[in-house]
C-alpha cells in the first residue's frame, strides 16, 4: 500500500531508482548477517579452546563487518541523493500538473491542499524513504538472514523461532490496526477543530457586534472534546499495541530459549551452539522490533503521499491535439452554453449572445444569476457542458491555451499579487516588455501615482498577497497588467467593493481607457457602464431573459427597466448585489 502510494506520487522513473537503493540496503543487511554468523564457529572454537581458529574467525568477522559498514555508508549516501531527487521529481510533477489544471480548480480549499502537499509530501517522502523504509528493509533482510543462520545452527530451534515470529508479526499487525483506527479518529477530530477555530475567529466581529463576549461557541467546545477523546483513544491504542508487542517479544524469546536449552540438555545441541542460537534470537527480535517502531510514521506518510497521488490524477484541462489558430477578428460569442458545477445544478442554461469585435457588452442580473461563471468560461476556468464559447469564431477548447490567453485579459475583483515588488507584479503580464511599454501601462493604470508615495518606489515589495496595498491599489496593479499584455479582448468584473474617492476615480478612468477600442465583456455594477454599453444582456437564473441596447430594453419595460430604476435611485454609482427590489 505504501509502495503503491509512493509509486503514484513520484512516478515510474524515480521508483526504479529507489528500488535499486532498496536492493542495495537489503544486500548490505545480508552481508552484516553473514559477518554475525562468524560468531557461531568463533564461539564454538572458543568453548573448545581452539585459539588459532578463534583468531581466524575473529579476523573474518572484523573484515566482513568493516566491509558491511563501509557499504552501508555508501548505500546511505546514495539513498539520500536518490531521495532528494525523488522529492524534486515529486514537486516538479505536482507543479507541472498544477499548470495543466483548469483555473476553476484553484479555489481556496484546493490552494491550501496544493501548498500542504508540496511542502508536506517532500518531508513525508524523505522520512519514509530515508528513515522508515531503510530501517524496515534492513530489519527484514537482517531478520530473514539471521533466521537462516538460526536454521543452520539447529532446525528445531529455528522452527520454534519461526512459530514465535508468526505470532509476533500477527500481534504487530493487530497493534497497527488498533493504532490506525485511533489515528484516524484523532486526525478527523484535529481537522474538524481546525475548521471550527478558523470559523470561530472569523465570527468574532459578528458575535461581538451582537454582544456575545466570552462565551465560546458550543460547536467549538464539542470539537475540543472530540480532540480530547481522539487523543485518549490514540494513547490507549498506542499503549495496547506496545504491550501486545512486548508480550509477543517475550513469548518469542522464551520459546527459542526453552527449545535451545532443552536441545542442549538432551545433548542434541552443543552448548556453544545453544548460546549462539539464543544470541541470534535476541538479534532477530531487535530487527523485528524496528518494524514496530515505524508503524505510525508509515501511516502518516502514506496519507500524504496518497493525497499527492490523488492530486496528480485530477484531470488536466484538455489541450487540443491540433490547436486551431485564433480567428482574425476579436469577437466573442456564447453559443447555447450550459454549465453546472459539481453539485449538478444548472448554473447556465442555453446562454447565447455575441459580442462583436470592438464593442462592449454589459452582463447584468441578480446575485447568483451566473454572471461571474459566464465570464470565467471565456478563460476556461471550466469547460462548458454543452454549447461553446468562441473567440474570433474559434471554440476556446480548440485553441492552444497560450493563444487564448494572448487574446483575452481578465480583470477580476479577486486580484492575486505575489510577494514581490510592484514592478515584478506588473511585469509578469509580459516579461519581455520594454521599459517604455511598462511605463505606459503603469501610467494608464494610474499605478505611477501609487508608486510615487511608496518608500522604495517601483521596488517596494507588496507583501504576501499584496497585503501592503489597499484593495483599490491592488486593482490598479491588475489593470496595469492588462494594459501591458494588451490583449484585444477584456473580460472585466467591475469593482463592487467600497473604494475611496481617489481610488474609485483612478480605477474608473483606467478601466475606461483599457476598454477603449477593445472587445469587452463586463459584469457591470454601475449605471454609467451599463447605459453606455453597446449591448446589455440580462441574466436571470442562468438564462438570458432580455438582451439589447439600454434604450431598447427601457422601451420594452421588462425586468431590466425595473433593475435600471433601482440603480438610478441610488445616489452614487455602487454595488448591485442581491435581487433588485
Ligand atoms: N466554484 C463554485 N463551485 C460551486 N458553485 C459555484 C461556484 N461558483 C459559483 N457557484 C454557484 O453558481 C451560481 C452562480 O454564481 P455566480 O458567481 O456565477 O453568480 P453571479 O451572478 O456572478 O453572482 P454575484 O453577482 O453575487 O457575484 C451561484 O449559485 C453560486 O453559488
Amino acid at each position: 500500500m505504501m509502495l503503491t502510494a509512493l509509486g503514484r506520487a513520484i512516478g515510474p522513473a524515480a521508483v526504479v531508482r529507489l528500488r535499486r537503493t532498496f536492493v542495495a540496503t537489503g544486500a548490505v543487511a545480508v552481508l552484516e548477517a553473514v559477518g554475525l554468523a562468524m560468531l557461531v564457529p568463533l564461539i564454538t572454537d572458543l568453548f573448545a579452546d581452539n585459539f588459532p581458529r578463534v583468531w581466524l574467525w575473529t579476523a573474518l568477522l572484523v573484515v566482513i563487518v568493516a566491509t558491511a559498514t563501509v557499504a552501508q555508508d555508501v548505500v546511505t549516501t546514495r539513498r539520500r541523493r536518490d531521495t532528494s531527487e525523488s522529492v524534486a521529481a515529486l514537486q516538479r510533477r505536482i507543479a507541472d500538473h498544477a499548470t495543466t489544471l483548469p483555473l476553476g480548480w484553484f479555489g481556496a480549499a484546493n490552494q491550501d491542499r496544493l501548498t500542504r502537499i508540496v511542502t508536506d509530501a517532500g518531508d513525508a517522502l524523505t522520512l519514509t524513504v530515508n528513515g522508515v523504509m531503510a530501517i524496515n528493509l534492513r530489519a527484514m533482510a537482517l531478520g530473514a538472514s539471521l533466521w537462516f543462520v538460526l536454521a543452520w545452527i539447529d532446525r528445531p530451534t529455528a522452527a520454534a523461532g519461526a512459530a514465535g515470529l508468526v505470532l509476533l508479526v500477527g500481534l504487530y499487525l493487530l497493534a497497527i490496526r488498533l493504532l490506525r483506527s485511533a489515528t484516524t479518529a484523532q486526525e478527523r477530530a484535529a481537522e474538524d477543530i481546525n475548521g471550527k477555530i478558523v470559523e470561530f475567529a472569523q465570527n468574532q466581529s459578528v458575535l461581538r457586534g451582537y454582544g456575545r463576549v466570552g462565551d465560546a461557541d458550543t460547536d467549538l467546545l464539542s470539537a475540543i472534546d472530540q480532540v480530547r477523546q481522539g487523543a485518549a483513544k490514540y494513547f490507549r491504542g498506542a499503549i495496547v499495541g506496545a504491550v501486545l508487542f512486548a508480550i509477543g517479544t517475550g513469548v518469542f524469546f522464551s520459546g527459542v530459549l526453552v527449545v535451545a536449552l532443552q536441545r542442549a540438555d538432551g545433548e542434541s545441541l552443543a552448548v556453544a551452539s545453544a548460546v549462539c542460537a539464543v544470541l541470534f534470537a535476541a538479534l532477530l527480535v531487535d530487527a523485528v522490533a524496528a518494524l514496530g517502531r515505524t508503524g505510525s510514521v508509515i501511516r502518516e506518510a502514506e496519507g500524504i503521499l496518497a493525497d499527492a497521488g490523488d492530486l496528480l490524477r485530477v484531470p488536466a484541462l484538455p489541450e487540443p491535439a491540433a490547436p486551431v489558430p485564433a480567428g482574425h477578428d476579436n469577437s466573442l460569442a456564447f453559443d447555447d452554453v450550459s454549465f453546472s458545477y459539481m453539485s449538478g445544478r444548472a448554473v447556465l442554461r442555453g446562454v447565447g449572445f455575441d459580442v462583436p469585435a470592438g464593442t462592449t457588452c454589459a452582463v447584468v442580473g441578480p446575485s447568483g444569476s451566473g454572471k461571474t461563471t459566464l465570464a470565467r468560461l471565456v478563460a476556461r476556468f471550466w469547460d462548458v457542458e454543452a454549447g461553446s464559447v468562441r473567440v474570433g469564431g474559434v471554440d476556446v477548447r480548440e485553441m492552444a491555451t497560450a493563444d487564448l490567453m494572448a487574446r483575452v485579459s481578465l480583470v477580476f475583483q479577486d486580484v492575486y499579487l505575489f510577494d514581490g515588488t510592484i514592478r515584478e507584479n506588473i511585469g509578469i503580464a509580459d516579461p519581455g516588455a520594454s521599459d517604455a511599454d511598462f511605463e505606459r501601462a503603469a501610467r494608464l493604470a494610474r499605478v505611477d501615482d501609487i508608486v510615487e508615495r511608496l518608500p522604495d518606489g517601483w521596488n517596494t515589495r507588496v507583501g504576501d498577497h499584496g497585503s501592503s496595498l489597499s484593495g483599490g491599489e491592488r486593482q490598479r496593479v491588475s489593470i496595469a497588467r492588462a494594459f501591458l499584455r494588451g490583449a484585444p479582448i477584456v473580460v472585466l468584473d467591475e469593482p463592487t467593493s467600497a473604494l475611496d474617492r481617489e481610488n474609485e476615480a483612478a480605477i474608473l478612468a483606467a478601466l475606461s481607457e483599457l476598454c477603449r477600442d477593445r472587445t469587452v465583456l463586463v459584469i457591470a455594477h454601475r449605471l454609467h457602464t451599463i447605459v453606455n454599453a453597446d449591448r446589455i444582456v440580462f441574466l436571470e437564473h442562468g438564462e438570458v431573459t432580455e438582451a439589447g441596447s439600454h434604450d431598447e430594453l427601457m422601451a420594452a419595460g421588462g425586468r431590466y427597466a425595473g433593475f435600471e430604476a433601482t440603480l438610478a435611485r441610488r445616489h452614487r454609482p455602487i454595488v448591485t448585489t442581491g435581487t433588485p427590489e
